[in-house]
């Protein structure tokens, strides 16, 4: 590994120290005789001057560099306010790693070109920027997992059945037999709170889902938990403390790469517990009163979703949805069978649902019931129907969509600008 330091730790109190760098050619421009290239790593950028007089070979050499070249520098540290970062390196050895006579990005680029060329689009420091945001979120929530004692598990992506429906499964031929990849992990912590009672995963889920919308990926990371004891109540708790801890302690770790996005932070500052609950029979009431055309009973999408936002300044709870628009496994509300135990979580400033949770049906023959009047078999779940003939216990659990989140916390106009190479309906390439 070459004895470097990175961009972001050169400081103007540095002045006169010999530092080797190495990185891409982000920016050229050429003054009288001398070169100046922004140099950029992963922690950031800086300012190098080749200057003629200083080192005629390394001028010259700087003079054929083509954007996004890669290199190794030397030279020694100078404090410049006119500078982007107040520093800038004056060098006087360069070593050419590639250089580039022609990048593929240009300022003008499409998205669709680059999503077409995804794989050099993460040379971007705004990409590099998400990527950064979206692991603080992930490393911030693996140390809130542990501190609260929830053991992380790994459940197959393999399956042989629904969980959300079966409209939305990839089927793959697995031998002699059919296969579907994991819509979610759900079904599999269930099944590992009888020994481990907290329990979380983060997997790729899929869904074939055929919606073009800014919130829908056909593979996306999946941050589920499933507890044993808990109720409804109990898991929106938890939730809500796991994305404030999450949103807060981001917000701390990378503060300038989120301003890079967006300048207010007033709706991530308010994600603290406890967040705004509002049942389902509310909700239709807000958004009646809105004029939107909606009755009682039917789906949220994602517009009224984003109307009912306009109401919060901060993540909100939408609980006691209708059974008949949710899922087969949750649990029927003991106060309203129409109803069944479920929250969603959704995020403000238009981006709705980034949660989907609910209490179980803990109940042999209720579960039983549920799939049948689902148009599901029974036998098909035969495992799962196990996990209520054995120690049945109440539990719940919920889903984050990892990429909803980040799109909320940078406010990106897509979740495809969320992961590193993105899967929706008309793209599976690179
Ligand atoms: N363990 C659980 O209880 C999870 C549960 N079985 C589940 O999958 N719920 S969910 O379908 O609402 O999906 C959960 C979240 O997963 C995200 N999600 C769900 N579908 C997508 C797509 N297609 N693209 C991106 N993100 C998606 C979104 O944030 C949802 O709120
Ligand atoms: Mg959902």
């Amino acid at each position: 590994m070459i004895d470097k330091v990175y961009c972001a730790d050169l400081r103007p109190d540095m002045e006169g120290k010999r530092v080797k760098l190495a990185g891409w050619v982000y920016r050229k421009r050429e003054v009288g005789k001398r070169v100046f290239i922004v140099l950029r790593d992963s922690s950031g950028i800086v300012q190098i001057v080749f200057a003629k007089d200083r080192s005629e070979e390394a001028y010259k050499a700087a003079k054929k560099l083509g954007i996004e070249s890669s290199v190794i520098i030397e030279g020694t540290v100078k404090a410049d306010p006119r500078a982007p970062t107040g520093v800038e390196v004056q060098a006087d050895v360069i070593e050419i790693i590639q250089n580039v006579d022609f990048f593929p990005i240009t300022k003008d680029a499409s998205e669709e070109f680059l999503l077409d060329v995804r794989h050099l689009h993460l040379h971007s420091p705004k990409v590099a920027s998400i990527m950064k945001v979206k692991a603080t979120l992930m490393q911030a929530a693996r140390e809130w997992l542990l501190q609260d004692g929830w053991y992380e598990v790994f459940p197959p992506i393999l399956v042989t059945g629904a969980v959300e429906g079966g409209a939305t499964l990839f089927k793959l031929k697995y031998f002699d037999k059919t296969a579907y990849l994991s819509q979610s992990a759900q079904l599999y912590l269930e099944a590992a709170i009888f020994g481990l009672e907290k329990v979380w995963s983060l997997t790729p889920s899929f869904r074939a889902e055929k919606s073009r919308t800014r919130r829908h990926l056909t593979e996306f990371w999946h941050l589920e938990l499933e507890a044993a004891w808990m109720d409804l109540w109990d898991i929106m708790k938890v939730e809500e403390e796991l994305v404030s801890y999450m949103v807060q302690r981001t917000l701390e770790l990378r503060r300038s790469d989120i301003e890079t996005f967006r300048k207010d932070l007033t709706t991530l500052k308010n994600a603290v517990p406890p967040f705004p609950r509002i049942s389902y029979d509310e909700a239709i009431d807000i958004l009646q009163s809105k004029g939107v055309q909606i009755e009682w009973g039917e789906d949220m999408g994602a517009d009224e979703e984003r109307i009912l936002t306009q109401e919060f300044e901060a993540p909100f709870f939408v609980y006691g949805y209708p059974k008949h628009i949710k899922a087969f496994y949750m649990k029927e509300d003991p106060e309203d069978p129409r109803k069944v135990l479920a929250a969603d979580m959704l995020a403000p400033e238009g981006y709705g649902e980034i949660i989907g949770g609910s209490q179980r049906e803990d109940d042999y023959d209720k579960l039983v019931e549920r799939i049948r009047e689902e148009g599901m078999k029974p036998e098909d779940y035969e495992w799962y129907l196990d996990l209520r003939k054995y120690g049945s216990v109440p539990h719940s659990g919920f889903g984050l969509g990892l990429e909803r989140l980040v799109a909320w916390v940078l406010k990106l106009d897509h979740v495809r600008w969320a992961t590193l190479f993105p899967r929706t309906p008309s793209r599976l390439y690179p």
